[in-house]
């Protein structure tokens, strides 16, 4: 009779995928894609496979390439589309627009980067030097790192497999010279897949401040946001707080607000009630906003005296003084 393998350790949460079968014994562990509970589950080959266990050889040089970076923010989103990169970008202009700040930002959203085409920065390049990759810099202060840098074109998508991505990630953490930085915010692939995971595991040691969630008010979108807190939960990470984003529109003529997506069931608010997370806000929708991305262009320059503007730096300032930066 063949033994039955269980692990006998509490796996670490943070190396055990969002989509894991109950008893899974952790990404990490002598038992990865072994134990009873693998059979079956869509990471086991990946796990089984011969990679080394153990602590990463990346850690100890991502510690050190972190150790001169103040604070590290993660964007999340349960549902792609929600304007997570739209707000990634407001978020780093908005820091940027102190002189005094140093902001980065990582763009790991591997299936759809687009980080550069917000900013104005898509026909650039990614150079290496001695002391690694250097950020393409929207500003002095402003420095982006993308993979969609490392496309031929921006209509390229990556599909790559886990380790992969995990490869990529680690690169990402450990070979760009961001310099001295008070903030890097991560922008990363709505859900949790792996590349949430690779972020967290690769940062753990180093310390992560933070994530902002980012939803619309429809409950498909607030749903799938519980999951995300579940996930901050489940790996340690705080939650520094809930955006719910074009939540109103605001006719740019007469200045009334209808409500396009109605929230069916009290909308982001009442959700960050339920859970115990701040409320940190509410974006209108504005088609200006889509209008400065593709242009590439800040739209919190452009429209200073919008709604949309008043409400990004409500947000962000909320977001500083619970961070204690302000
Ligand atoms: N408040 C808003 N009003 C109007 N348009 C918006 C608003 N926020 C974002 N958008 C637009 O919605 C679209 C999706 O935004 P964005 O790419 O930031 O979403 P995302 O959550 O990062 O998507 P993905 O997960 O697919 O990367 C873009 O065209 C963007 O310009």
């Amino acid at each position: 009779m063949l033994a039955v393998q269980r692990p006998t350790e509490v796996p670490d949460p943070s190396s055990v995928p969002s989509n894991a079968p109950e008893h899974c014994p952790g990404t990490e562990s002598e038992l990865a894609g072994k134990a009873d509970a693998c059979n079956g589950c869509a990471n086991q080959e990946i796990c089984a496979s011969n990679k080394p266990k153990g602590p990463d050889p990346a850690l100890p040089f991502i510690r050190e390439r972190m150790s001169t970076v103040k604070r590290k923010i993660l964007v999340l989103s349960g549902k792609g589309g929600v304007g997570k990169s739209t707000f990634t970008a407001q978020l780093g202009w908005a820091f940027a627009a102190d002189e005094q700040l140093q902001t980065g930002i990582m763009d790991v959203d591997i299936c759809g980067p687009s980080i550069p085409t917000i900013l104005g920065i898509a026909a650039e390049q990614v150079h290496s030097s001695s002391s690694g990759w250097s950020p393409v810099y929207v500003q002095d202060n402003l420095g982006v790192m993308s993979v969609g840098f490392m496309l031929p074109s921006s209509k390229d998508a990556v599909m790559w497999r886990g380790p992969k991505k995990n490869g990529l990630i680690s690169q990402f953490l450990k070979d760009v010279d961001w310099g001295d930085l008070d903030y890097l915010v991560v922008d990363t692939p709505p859900g949790t897949s792996d590349e949430h995971l690779s972020i967290v595991q690769f940062l753990k040691e180093s310390g992560i401040d933070g994530a902002v969630l980012i939803t619309t008010p429809q409950e498909v979108a607030l749903q799938d946001v519980r999951r995300e807190i579940n996930f901050c939960k489940k790996v340690g990470i705080r939650v520094l707080g809930l955006v719910e984003n074009m939540s109103g529109f605001v006719c740019p003529g007469c200045k009334t607000e209808s409500q396009i997506f109605k929230p069916s069931t009290g909308g982001a608010k009442r959700l960050a009630e339920e859970t115990g997370v701040e409320f940190l806000g509410a974006v209108p929708l504005d088609p200006r906003i889509g209008k400065s991305a593709d242009y590439g262009v800040s739209f919190l320059d452009e429209y200073p005296d919008s709604p949309a503007t008043a409400a990004y730096l409500d947000i962000i300032d909320r977001l500083k003084h619970i961070l204690g930066d302000a």
